[in-house]
């Protein structure tokens, strides 16, 4: 394994030469750098892993033993700590390596210092520190940071640039491939997922990579609007039409002319609106409420539905010659469970979107929130992994996200296991326990244990223990 190259500050330190002795000593390549351009420089030309902090291992000028505040209560050493809160986050901006500090033990007694402390590192060490301790924290961060590298290059390739669709789990692959295949034709798409699975971002890729792309796309979710709304919003109306349409209203389907209409939850269209969709599709025509023009109109169909249709039809509450219209290329969005890793990946891509709204330092997630997004069912699907990161980057306290910030709890699934294992480790124990008392004598164990000859050689033969009678 290579000596992890680490970029060191030297921040006031009085000789660096012996503390950067020893971390070569401890087979790191301390890089030191004293300014934000070196430390760019640095960046560019190295493959560095992490970053140190040497601060002052002597008193400061003005520092008495005991650490003297001056007359804003603020001591030596956090004024000249306070100073590296710039230029670190100015380094920040180029990398996100994470740090380590060294500082004189009375520098702790520094409110402001130990604050820095929490926000900026991953962990710091005292004058003098163990310096194989400080070479083990600081080869365990370069292991995260080129984790977590790999991660964000992976989102990358992740994200196909137009479509906006972040996964790469073969699922959402197959999904791709489908949608491309699908934005060739102008035939009308019938989605099925479960709810916030993707549909809609589904219905808008299949328009980006069709030749309507510089055209609308139109969405309407057929359950968010009230069923009497639903006409005059599809078809529009003329002038007169009812009391209270004073002008001429223009319609979605009119308004997607050359475009693309999404009806979402087309499960909820209502009965009698479902012939007038019919007809549309058939002819290619639509009639403004009140209108006796017919209209013609270019337009392609995309429907989603988190239901099955088919038991719509089967209950009478769909038209069956309208499902047949609307289900000639049927695709399903895979529910978020079963896009094994992807759920990392997307996390991350809501990461680093809601980044701009956090104050604080935001370094990722904990390993216990991967656990437990990895190990959760999701039932939300995308919307709800969405929501719980949003949420956690803005009320998170700390620079790592855990998963209580998420909501979740840590994986249930594992402590169940836990449980069960241990349970039958002590089964298996007390049942040699006994059987050996027995003299292996199952008649005597099975009386001593209060259970059934049968129940005994029952659990005998679970646990594969040898008799030997
Ligand atoms: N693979 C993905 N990559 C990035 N963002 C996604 C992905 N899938 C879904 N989203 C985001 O998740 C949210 C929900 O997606 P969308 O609205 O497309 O789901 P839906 O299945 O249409 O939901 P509903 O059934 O409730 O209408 C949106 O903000 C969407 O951008």
């Amino acid at each position: 394994m290579t000596n992890p190259m680490v970029l060191t500050l030297a921040w006031g330190v009085g000789d660096a030469q012996p503390l950067l002795q020893a971390m070569r000593d401890c087979g790191l390549q301390p890089i030191v750098v004293n300014t934000v351009g070196e430390a760019q420089q640095a960046l560019r030309e190295h493959a560095i892993a992490c970053g140190m902090v040497l601060g002052p291992d002597q008193p400061l000028p003005g520092a008495s033993a005991s650490c003297s505040a001056n007359e804003a209560g603020e001591t030596p050493h956090a004024v000249h700590w306070a100073r590296l809160e710039d230029t670190l986050s100015e380094i920040r901006q180029h990398s996100a390596l994470e740090w380590v500090a060294c500082c004189a033990p009375d520098a702790l007694q520094s409110l402001q210092l130990r604050a820095l402390l929490m926000e900026c590192f991953f962990d710091f060490f005292a004058y003098p520190p163990d310096w194989p301790e400080v070479a083990q924290v600081l080869r365990h961060i370069g292991k995260r940071c080129a984790l977590r590298q790999s991660l964000r290059r992976d989102l990358q390739a992740a994200q196909t640039p137009h479509v906006g669709i972040v996964g790469q789990s073969p699922p959402i692959k197959q999904l791709h491939k489908q949608l491309r295949k699908v934005a060739q034709t102008d035939a009308p798409v019938l989605l099925f997922g479960e709810s916030g699975s993707g549909k809609e971002l589904a219905a808008r890729a299949i328009h980006r990579q069709s030749s309507r792309k510089n055209e609308l796309f139109v969405a309407l979710n057929c359950a968010a609007i009230a069923p009497s709304l639903i006409q005059s919003e599809l078809f529009g109306y003329e002038k007169g039409a009812f009391t209270g349409a004073n002008a001429r209203k223009q319609g979605l389907i009119e308004a997607a002319d050359g475009g693309t209409l999404f009806l979402d939850e087309i499960a909820d269209l209502p009965l009698d609106l479902q012939g007038n969709l019919l007809r549309f599709l058939q002819e290619k025509t639509i009639n403004r409420l009140g209108g006796l023009e017919s209209l013609s109109v270019d337009v392609r169909v995309i429907s989603a539905s988190h239901t099955q249709l088919e038991r719509a039809v089967h209950e009478g509450r769909f038209r069956e010659d309208l499902f047949y219209r609307l289900n000639v290329l049927p695709l399903t969005v895979p529910a978020l469970r079963e896009r094994g890793d992807d759920v990392l990946l997307l996390a991350e891509h809501f990461l680093q979107a809601g980044r701009g709204h956090r104050t604080g330092r935001l370094q990722g997630f904990s390993h216990n929130a991967l656990m437990a997004m990895k190990n959760y069912e999701w039932p939300g699907n995308v919307r709800e992994l969405s929501n719980r990161v949003q949420r956690a980057v803005v009320m998170g306290e700390s620079s790592w996200i855990s998963a209580s910030d998420l909501g979740l709890s840590m994986p249930e699934r594992t402590q169940v296991r836990a449980l069960e294992q241990a349970r039958a480790k002590a089964e298996r124990e007390l049942l040699e326990h006994t059987l050996n008392m027995a003299e292996r004598n199952v008649t005597r164990a099975a009386r001593d244990l209060g259970v059934s000859r049968m129940t005994l050689y029952r659990l005998i033969d679970k646990h594969g223990l040898i008799l030997q009678e």
